[in-house]
């Protein structure tokens, strides 16, 4: 990466700014994050967007449901993107959380302990790496019923869970969250209103650490009627 001493002090984007504020981090660093930003932003989120066509694919009933709220849902409200809009699809919330719960798309994060930490009685030493199992804890059968199950439906149930962080928690909380479910939202809505699809057998996912399909997510797809926005 190149540093310009006449960079264009119009520039006002992510790169920019690490750039103009870089006695705060090296050039290393910067580079590190500007190529973590794209990785969470883009991996992560067409990975999501890949479960939801698969686990959806394989439950006709959630796709139907969607479909029908997709189809209820205001078109010029959703044009202009309002929040209401995009709030009130609610079966369409379910369907993106329980796609990131059984997902788990990022199944781990790592920690570094800053002091000895005494948790529940065991001292956890300064400079130990914690790992937190996110994917055990969305897969608890305790905290989720059937939790290997592609349950929608189970989160009209649900106001508020601390057994669900797909997008981490505390100061490190994805900055990304809101961003990526309207992303996902209206991904789903053009595709399940302007088409019928069918998984093809091939396509399955893996955990490997990352959720991947390895050979790709081949779909047979056919347009339905007059297009949708
Ligand atoms: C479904 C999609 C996504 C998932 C599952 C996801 C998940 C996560 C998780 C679990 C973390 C916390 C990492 C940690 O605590 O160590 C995180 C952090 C982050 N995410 Fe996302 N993310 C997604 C989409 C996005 C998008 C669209 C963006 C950008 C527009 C983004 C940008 C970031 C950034 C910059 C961080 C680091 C925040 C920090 O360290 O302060 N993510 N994400």
């Amino acid at each position: 990466m190149l540093r310009s001493d006449k960079m264009d002090e119009k520039e006002n984007d992510l790169l920019w700014y690490c750039l103009k504020n870089s006695s705060l981090a090296s050039i290393p660093n910067i580079c590190d994050e500007v190529v973590g930003f794209i990785f969470a932003a883009l991996l992560n989120t067409q990975n999501t967007i890949a479960l939801a066509i698969y686990l959806l694919g394989k439950c006709p009933k959630s796709l139907r449901q969607l479909r029908d709220e997709f189809k209820q849902t205001d078109t010029d409200e959703l044009a202009n993107l309002t929040w209401d809009a995009y709030k009130n699809m609610e079966f369409c919330q379910s369907v993106i959380n329980e796609t990131l719960r059984l997902g788990n798309i990022v199944p781990r994060l790592w920690r570094k302990t800053l002091s000895d930490v005494n948790y529940k009685g065991y001292i956890i030493p300064q400079g130990t790496t914690v790992i937190t199992h996110i994917a055990a804890m969305h897969l608890d059968p305790s905290a989720f019923e059937n939790p290997n199950i592609f349950d929608p439906w189970r989160w009209q149930a649900i106001k508020k869970s601390n057994n669900w962080m797909p997008f981490g928690g505390g100061a490190r909380h994805c900055i990304g969250s809101e961003i990526a479910r309207i992303e996902i939202a209206m991904f789903l809505r053009h595709l399940i209103l302007n088409y019928d699809y069918e998984l093809v057998e091939s396509g399955q996912p893996v955990a490997s650490p990352l959720v991947k399909f390895s050979t790709g997510l081949p779909i047979r797809i056919h347009p339905i009627g007059k297009m949708n926005p």
